[in-house]
């Protein structure tokens, strides 16, 4: 059973804000839930937002279009929330989708997702606070608004991890099986060898633990990690403390970048 979400062969972190002036030929890698948008109590809490579509847009023109979504929501759930032509980059689904302008990839998803999809279901039938998230090529099932629910969905995504061979993906407030075969890193990696990110320097910007892969594909590749929230063992090399001061940061980039 492969599980993401144990942090634990990860130094402890005690990490210093990342620099206001980075590389010029950076490429940015930026998760969404929890880092540039705050966390909200249901995923269609989060819609579009006119400031943080201003800041992608100066962000891409300063580093040449180098900019791109990492997340585990789906590529339609990322059109509706950064529109249709807010980012030209984007990794969904922890890196099972992904858009750029040449095109679009999508994994084929895993036969086991219909077992999951049934047991799942019924649990989250059982509890009016639970709520499934069908991605197609994942499941994700929440449980931030019924907490006591924490270590039976747990205990029933481990199970189906282990009879079915999805990837067990544990995140804030929500366990999640999904087909096997990518991640946050490989997105990275992939997204790194389109003709406008060759020879950048990756830099991740994440706060849950799916964004691990990312922040240790980004320092195996030349560039750092950036936490976003609170400390805890990463392989990150800078931290800030939630997405406003990811906002703030991004925003003094931009503005030592085109001064
Ligand atoms: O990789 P990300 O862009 O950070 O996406 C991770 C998951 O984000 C969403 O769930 C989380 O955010 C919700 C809205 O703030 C919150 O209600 C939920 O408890 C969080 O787990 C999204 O729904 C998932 O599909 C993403 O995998």
């Amino acid at each position: 059973m492969t599980v993401y979400g144990s942090a634990a062969r990860l130094a402890p972190s005690d990490l210093p804000p990342p620099p206001i002036k980075i590389p010029s030929n950076s490429a940015l890698f930026l998760d969404l839930d929890g880092t540039l948008a705050p966390i909200m109590p249901r995923p269609d809490d989060v819609g579009p937002d006119a400031a943080r579509a201003a800041l992608l847009a100066r962000l891409r023109a300063a580093l040449n279009d180098r900019v791109a979504v990492v997340s585990g929501r789906s590529l339609d759930d990322l059109s509706r929330i950064l529109g249709t032509d807010g980012v030209a980059y984007l990794a969904a689904v922890h890196g099972l989708e992904r858009r750029t302008p040449a095109g679009e990839f999508r994994a084929e998803p895993h036969e086991g997702l219909l077992e999951a999809r049934d047991i799942l279901g019924e649990l989250a039938r059982s509890d009016r606070g639970l709520l499934l998230e069908d991605k197609h090529l994942s499941l994700a099932l929440h449980y931030r608004n019924t907490p006591s629910a924490a270590d039976a969905v747990v205990e029933a995504a481990e199970r189906l991890a282990r009879q079915t061979g999805l990837v067990l993906q544990l995140g804030d407030m929500v366990a999640e099986l999904r087909t096997p075969g990518q991640d946050k890193g490989s997105s990275v990696a992939a997204l790194l060898r389109e003709p406008a990110f060759r020879g950048a320097v990756p830099i991740f910007v994440g706060d849950d633990l799916t964004d691990e892969d990312g922040f240790a594909a980004a320092a195996r590749l030349g560039g750092f990690g950036v936490l976003v929230g609170a400390e805890r063992p990463t392989a990150a090399t800078y931290r800030l403390e939630g997405p406003q001061a990811v906002h703030a940061w991004l925003d003094a980039a931009v503005q030592e970048m085109t001064r």
